[in-house]
């Protein structure tokens, strides 16, 4: 299991002073949408410069112009980027293409409820996906085990995102995804060295 912190909702120095202290204990680094949407693709490339030895997981949500947006992520030194799965199969297929050989491309779950629209993503040569409960939907619950029952029996790489915090965290590894997301558990933390390191260690 890797543990992706999801850096949301901060500035560029607050981005750079949260990974100062929790680098270690970092797998990928999420550069969020938000800060993406303050600082443009700038930051990715910033990151990347910092931090040349972490995967980088650029959260593009990308739900149109798929090749544009790919190229994009990945020109600027992004490992990973996102699409949405509500997509068009065009922007699906067409992210998924133009990552061969440059790249990987998560799809992004959220809101998705029906089981075959994963079996459709799945013929599309989908092998990555993102279980996640979104920051508005988080009052009901973040994830919990049965979030995962969603994807049960589905032979696909999952991560999984939303409100997973210190309390919650036993039960999302007991799950076993390959990649636990945490933005605000580690990023608000009091200590998030601290934070940080207790993640990683309660994913092994
Ligand atoms: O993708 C995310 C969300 O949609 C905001 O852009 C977050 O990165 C993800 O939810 C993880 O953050 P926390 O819920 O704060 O752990």
């Amino acid at each position: 299991m890797k543990l992706q912190l999801a850096l949301d909702r901060l500035t560029r120095e607050e981005c750079h002073r949260v990974l100062e202290e929790t680098d270690a204990y970092v797998d990928i680094i999420e550069v969020g949408t938000g800060v993406i949407k303050e600082y443009g693709m700038d930051i990715v490339r910033d990151l990347r410069r910092s931090y040349p030895d972490h995967e980088i997981l650029a959260d593009m949500k990308t739900c149109d112009a798929g090749k544009a947006e790919t190229m994009q992520a990945l020109d600027a030194g992004a490992d990973v980027t996102t699409v949405m799965a509500f997509s068009s199969e065009a922007t699906i297929k067409t992210c998924l293409e133009t990552a061969k050989g440059k790249g990987k491309v998560m799809i992004d779950l959220l809101g998705v409820t029906d089981r075959e629209k994963v079996h459709g993503l799945r013929k599309l040569g989908t092998d990555f996906v993102s279980l996640h409960i979104g920051k508005d939907q988080q009052h009901g619950g973040g994830i919990s085990s049965e979030t995962f029952s969603f994807l049960s029996d589905m032979d696909v790489k999952i991560a999984v995102a939303g409100g997973v915090n210190l309390e919650t965290i036993d039960v999302v590894a007991a799950e076993a995804p390959d990649i636990v997301i945490v933005g605000s558990g580690i990023t608000k933390a009091s200590n998030p060295k601290n934070a940080a390191r207790r993640f990683k260690e309660a994913i092994g």
